[in-house]
């Protein structure tokens, strides 16, 4: 092997590397004989926003379900260096991860403010009134029940409601989907000042442009397999290929 050149010889040296918040190595996942994820591999840094982006069925929602112990996968899954791929989903959310689903989970029977006190109020979790102050709208609606909500009031809600908990990991699936853009446009600015404030966050999306103003690196999934990493400075560049990897 050649000797170091002079960059490397230079190079400051300003102590480890810091260490992942989530790690994830070799993800397999089955639903009965359907193996739908291959090896999927792939990190969060602490105060990171990461987007898995892909096509319908590509295995992302999976992918998230498998960190948060919903459904038994084979790998590993690390936490801040603990190890968490055998915990129940009750654990998992009580080391700091907080997941909203796809459907977003509401509960229809009960009102806003039944819906944002259902978790405990953890230290540093939002309590109502910084809920309410995020999104005014859900002060209005406050006593009406989930079932009557739109889908954007019912995505700030289950946002909402997992921040109570403090977590160090947010799991968000497709919280664009469906809404219109003014909507997105708000949950957009809401989660970008969550970043600001240093909240690590992995996002499934299948919005390009949404998951492009926040995240700082985007895994590409294609039938269960992470097939690319792009980060944020080359995605104008590569949109098109990106694109490519989302239309159907
Ligand atoms: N409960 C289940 N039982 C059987 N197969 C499932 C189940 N859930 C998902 N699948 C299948 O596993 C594969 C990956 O699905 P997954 O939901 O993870 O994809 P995705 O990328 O999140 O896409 P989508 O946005 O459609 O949810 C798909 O082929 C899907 O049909």
């Amino acid at each position: 092997m050649s000797a170091p050149g002079p960059a490397a010889v230079l190079a400051p040296t300003n102590g480890p590397a810091p260490a992942p918040l989530l790690c994830v190595r070799d993800l397999n996942a089955y639903y009965g004989q359907s193996h739908v994820l291959h090896g999927v591999s792939f990190d969060v840094m602490p105060g990171e926003v990461v987007s898995l982006i892909g096509r319908n069925g590509a295995g992302k929602s999976t992918t998230l379900k498998s960190v948060m112990g919903v459904i038994r996968s084979q790998g590993s899954v690390t936490l801040g260096g603990e190890n968490i791929t055998r915990l129940s989903s009750n654990a998992v959310a009580r080391r700091g991860v907080a997941w909203v689903p796809e459907d977003r989970a509401i509960l229809g029977n009960l009102s806003v403010r039944e819906n944002l006190e259902l978790p405990p109020l953890r230290p540093g979790g939002w309590d109502l009134e910084r809920a309410y102050a995020a999104f005014p709208v859900l002060r209005d609606r406050a006593h009406h029940p989930g079932t009557k909500l739109s889908g954007g009031e019912q995505q700030m809600l289950a946002m909402l409601r997992v921040l109570r908990g403090a977590p160090r990991l947010l799991l968000l699936d497709e919280p664009s989907e469906g809404l219109a853009p003014v909507i997105v446009q708000a949950i957009g600015e809401m989660l970008a000042s969550l970043k600001a404030q240093g909240m690590a966050i992995l996002l499934v999306e299948q919005n390009l442009s949404f998951a492009a103003r926040l995240a700082d690196r985007h895994y590409v999934m294609v039938n269960g397999q992470l097939v690319d990493e792009v980060p944020r400075a080359e995605v104008r560049a590569r949109r098109h290929e990106l694109l490519h990897h989302l239309s159907v």
